[in-house]
């Protein structure tokens, strides 16, 4: 077994450093940092200065009522990468999530998004940088009873003025034809219409998807988004978020329980035991030992789910 303190590294394969894609994007390509000011060209951030990286996170606090989640996380994603974060339940992977996107504030560690530090506090910058983050959850927080289309619309809401969040009828012309658009691009144009809550599970967590592409966002985090899907719709909407990375230059990151998904799917996997980063390695370089790593003492449990 490997020793808990030390992070299994693996460097990735030729070609697979900075993901990329073949084929047309159906949709403008959202990697850039085009409508960023200019990061500084030194950081004291490992990478966080590297055009390439999307979210860089170092040395990543957490506490509650006094007990550790995230020891000094540490972690990289680049944009066109499919990053499977991995761990036990309760070692801190939510929880790492959360702090990147806001709905947590770390006690510590810093955190950059194209290279420029978010603050902890709501300041005009560090809310427009995380703007460029989306995150997808377990539970799709749709609202069942409006139309797909208008809670696709609704992941503009954070660059629409404020009236246009009164009633779905005052979302423009433009707005909705984007939509439709980021409907396409996870195959469910044709459901546009009809109310959230009539899709089944897979669906509902595409259109969640979508509305992540409407809000612009070039980062996408995913907690747990198949973990109510069947293996069939689990399949599919890991292997749109692959898509996304590989076609559209996304810097995903999505928590899965499912490491032979993450094997077919990621480009890397990262795992977190008590807090940190315990195995770093391209995704078809996962060993059993990683897992007896990451999983133990549960692993008959973990054998008994997986396979
Ligand atoms: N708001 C909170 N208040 C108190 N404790 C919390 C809070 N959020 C998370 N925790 C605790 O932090 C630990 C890590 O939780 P987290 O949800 O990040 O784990 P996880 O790796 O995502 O687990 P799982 O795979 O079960 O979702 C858990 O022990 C959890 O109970």
């Amino acid at each position: 077994m490997m020793p808990t303190e030390e992070v299994r590294q693996v460097p990735p394969p030729a070609g697979r450093t900075a993901p990329g894609g073949s084929g047309p994007p159906a949709l403008p390509s959202r990697s850039g940092v085009a409508d960023l000011p200019a990061a500084p060209s030194a950081s004291p951030v490992e990478g966080a200065a590297d055009p390439g990286v999307a979210l860089a996170v170092r040395g990543l606090r957490k506490s509650f009522s006094g007990r550790t989640v995230l020891d000094a996380l540490d972690l990289r994603l680049r944009s066109g990468e499919f990053l499977a974060l991995l761990g036990a339940n309760g070692c801190g992977k939510s929880t790492a999530l959360r702090c990147v996107v806001g709905l947590e504030t770390p006690d510590g560690g810093t955190i950059h998004i194209h290279g420029r530090e978010v603050g902890a506090a709501r300041d005009a910058e560090s809310v427009r940088l995380r703007r460029r983050t989306a995150m997808v959850f377990q539970q799709v927080h749709l609202v069942r009873r409006r139309s797909v289309l208008d809670n696709v619309c609704a992941g503009a809401l954070g660059r629409l003025p404020l009236r246009h969040s009164l009633t779905p009828l005052l979302f423009p012309r433009e707005l909705r034809e984007e939509a439709m658009a980021c409907l396409d691009r996870v195959g469910l144009a044709d459901r546009a219409a009809e109310p959230a809550g009539r899709l089944s599970g897979g669906q509902q967590q595409r259109v969640a998807i979508a509305r992540a592409l409407c809000q612009r966002a070039s980062i996408v985090l995913a907690d747990e988004p198949v973990s109510a899907l069947d293996p069939a719709a689990a399949e599919q909407v890991v292997g749109l978020l692959a898509e996304l990375a590989r076609d559209q230059g996304l810097a995903v990151a999505a928590v899965l329980h499912q490491p032979l998904l993450a094997r077919r799917h990621a480009d890397r996997v990262v795992g977190l035991l008590g807090g940190r980063v315990a195995v770093d390695a391209p995704a078809g370089a996962l060993t059993e030992a990683d897992l007896e790593a990451l999983y133990a003492p549960d692993r008959r449990t973990a054998e008994q789910e997986y396979r």
